[in-house]
């Protein structure tokens, strides 16, 4: 494989993360919107510690573990960032 090869194998990964990622917001805004009706408070410290673990526990290689548990954390906080949003409103 070349490298416009492998660039391109990224390319349609990324096109089925993005669909994954939109699906996962799709649920956190019904979540934001639970949370909005019930006074609830956006973190969840022991779920996301539950969803770390777990994906921890997931990633086969474990030379990617860090940065996969690093990219969850991320998701995590934007996820977080997205519901202070919403709730705001
Ligand atoms: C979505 C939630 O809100 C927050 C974001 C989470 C997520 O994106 O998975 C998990 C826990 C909370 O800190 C939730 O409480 O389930």
């Amino acid at each position: 494989m070349n490298l416009d090869d492998i660039r391109s194998d990224i390319d349609t990964l990324d096109a089925q993360l993005v669909q994954l990622l939109e699906a996962r917001m799709t649920l956190v805004s019904q979540v934001a919107t639970f949370k909005k009706m019930t006074g609830g408070r956006v973190l969840d410290n022991s779920r996301e510690l539950v969803i770390l673990d777990r994906v921890a526990s997931q990633v086969e290689n474990l030379d990617y573990a860090e940065t996969v548990v690093n990219t969850f954390k991320d998701i995590l906080k934007n996820s977080r960032a997205y519901q202070e949003k919403v709730l705001k409103k």
